[in-house]
C-alpha cells in the first residue's frame, strides 16, 4: 500500500524535485504589507533554538514551493552575542545557518532572522511558536495587541504552565493571551535527525477549523516529514508535554545500567500515566491519539535519543551530585531541558488535585530531580501499580 494512502491527509504537491518559483515577494516595509501580495499568508516563527531552526528549514522549503504563502519566513531570534563578538542574528542572515543551535545546516535563503519580536510578528497571519515553554508567558505579554487580527497560531512547544486554577496548556495560553485560535504540532521529532532529512512523522492537533488545519499541514509536510492531523488539541499537546517526564525516568534507568526490560517497563508505565492524567484533566482526550506520532512514537524516540534522557543519564551516573541545571549548562550548549520543569509542574497539579498516589512514576521523577529521593528510587514505588 503506498505510504500516502495510510495518511489521514494527503501529501502536499511539493516535492524536492519540483521547480522552485522565483521570489516575487515585495519585501515588507515598516509601513506594512504590499497590497499586491497581501492575499498570501505570511509566516513568522517565534523561536530559533534547535527545533525552531529545523521548523524554519521545513517551512522555508514549502513557502518557496506553494503559491499561497509568501516566500519569506521571518524567524524571531532571542539575540545572543557569540564568542567571536558577532550577533547571532547577523550570522544567521549572512551564512543562512544557525551556527549555535543547528550548526552545519542551511535554513533556506528565504529565512530572515529578526531580533525584534514585535517587528517579527506584526505582518504575519501564521504564527509558529517554538520556544522553551518557560518563556511563553513573557512572549505573549510582549506581543498581545501587536499582531494581525486574522492571525492563526500553532504551537510546537512541549510543556505547560501551572496556574492557581490548574494546568494551562501552552496552546491555551496563546489563545487566551492573544485572542487567537491555536493548533499544535507534536511528534517523534528529534530535531537533528529531521535537519538531515531522515524520514519522520508528526501530528497536528486542531479544534474545528479543517481549512486552517489543512493549511498548517501544507506548511509543514515534506516528503521526509509526514504530517497527519487529529481533532484533539489537548491530547496531542499533553502527549508531547508528559513524555518529557518519562524520558527523565528512562535516562535515570540508563544511567543506573538497569537494562532494556526495566526501560521498557518505565516506558509502559509512563505511557499509562500519560494517558490517565490526560484523560483526568481533559475527558475529551481520545485514546487513538496515543497511537499517533505524538504519542507512543514520540515517547520511544525521546526515551532513546532525547536531551532529557541524556541529562538524566548523566544525573544518575553522578549519583545526583550535579544538579540538572548544571548538567544542562555543561551538556546542551544553550539548549533547554523541558522534562525537569514539567515534572515539577505535573507534581504541583497532582498535589493540588490529591492525585499523587495515582501517578507514582511522575511524582518519583520530580522527587528525584529535586534531590528528595536518590536516582535509584526510580523503580521503588511500582510494587503497587494503580489501576485506572
Ligand atoms: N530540539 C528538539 O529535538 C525538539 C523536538 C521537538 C520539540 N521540541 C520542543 O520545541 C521547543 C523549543 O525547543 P528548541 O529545541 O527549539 O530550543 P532549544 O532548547 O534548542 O533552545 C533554547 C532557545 O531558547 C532561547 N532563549 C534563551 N533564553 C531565552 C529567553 N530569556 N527568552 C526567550 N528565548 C530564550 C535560546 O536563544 C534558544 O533559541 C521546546 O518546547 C521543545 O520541547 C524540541
Ligand atoms: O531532546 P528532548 O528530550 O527535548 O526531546 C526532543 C523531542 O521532543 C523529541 O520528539
Amino acid at each position: 500500500m503506498p505510504l500516502n494512502s495510510l495518511l489521514h491527509f494527503p501529501l502536499n504537491p511539493s516535492s524536492s524535485s519540483a521547480p522552485s518559483r522565483e521570489n516575487t515577494n515585495t519585501p515588507t516595509t515598516a509601513g506594512g504589507v504590499d497590497e499586491t501580495t497581501s492575499a498570501k499568508s505570511r509566516v513568522t516563527i517565534i523561536g530559533s533554538g534547535n527545533w525552531g531552526s529545523v521548523a524554519a528549514k521545513l517551512i522555508a522549503s514549502n513557502t518557496l514551493e506553494l503559491n499561497s504563502f509568501h516566500d519569506e519566513v521571518r524567524m524571531w531570534v532571542f539575540e545572543e552575542i557569540l564568542p567571536n563578538g558577532e550577533k547571532l542574528t547577523e550570522v544567521i542572515n549572512r551564512t543562512n545557518e544557525n551556527v549555535k543551535y543547528l550548526p552545519g545546516i542551511k535554513l533556506g535563503r528565504n529565512v530572515v532572522a529578526d531580533p525584534n519580536l514585535e517587528n517579527a510578528v506584526k505582518d504575519a497571519n501564521m504564527l509558529v511558536f517554538v520556544t522553551s515553554h518557560q518563556f511563553m508567558e513573557g512572549i505573549c505579554k510582549r506581543i498581545a495587541g501587536k499582531i494581525r487580527e486574522d492571525a492563526e497560531a500553532i504551537s510546537l512547544i512541549k510543556g505547560m504552565e501551572v496556574k492557581k486554577e490548574g494546568p494551562c496548556m501552552i496552546s491555551s495560553l496563546i489563545s487566551e493571551q492573544l485572542g487567537i485560535n491555536c493548533c499544535v504540532l507534536m511528534g517523534a521529532n528529534i530535531a537533528n535527525e529531521i535537519a538531515l532529512e531522515k524520514f519522520s512523522e508528526a501530528t497536528i492537533g486542531y479544534r474545528k477549523d479543517k481549512e486552517i488545519m489543512e493549511k498548517w499541514v501544507q506548511l509543514f509536510n515534506t516528503p521526509y516529514f509526514i504530517v497527519s492531523a487529529v481533532q484533539d488539541v489537548e491530547g496531542v499537546e499533553l502527549c508531547g508535554t508528559l513524555k518529557n517526564v518519562v524520558a527523565i525516568a528512562a535516562g535515570l534507568v540508563d544511567g543506573l545500567d538497569m537494562g532494556n526490560n526495566t526501560k521498557a517497563a518505565i516506558m509502559r508505565i509512563g505511557l499509562r500515566e500519560m494517558k490517565a492524567l490526560s484523560k483526568l484533566l481533559f475527558p475529551s482526550v481520545k485514546d487513538s491519539t496515543f497511537f499517533e506520532s505524538c504519542g507512543v512514537a514520540d515517547l520511544i524516540t525521546t526515551c532513546l535519543g532525547g536531551r532529557n534522557r541524556k541529562c538524566a543519564k548523566a544525573f544518575a551516573r553522578n549519583g545526583g551530585k550535579k544538579s540538572f541545571d548544571e548538567l544542562e549548562a555543561e551538556m546542551l550548549q544553550g539548549q533547554k531541558l523541558q522534562g525537569v520543569s514539567t515534572a515539577k509542574e505535573v507534581y504541583e497539579v497532582l498535589c493540588h488535585r490529591g492525585w499523587l498516589e495515582l501517578f507514582p512514576l511522575f511524582s518519583t521523577v520530580h522527587e528525584i530531580c529535586v534531590g528528595r529521593l536518590p536516582p535509584k528510587a526510580i523503580t521503588k514505588y511500582f510494587d503497587h501499580i494503580p489501576k485506572y
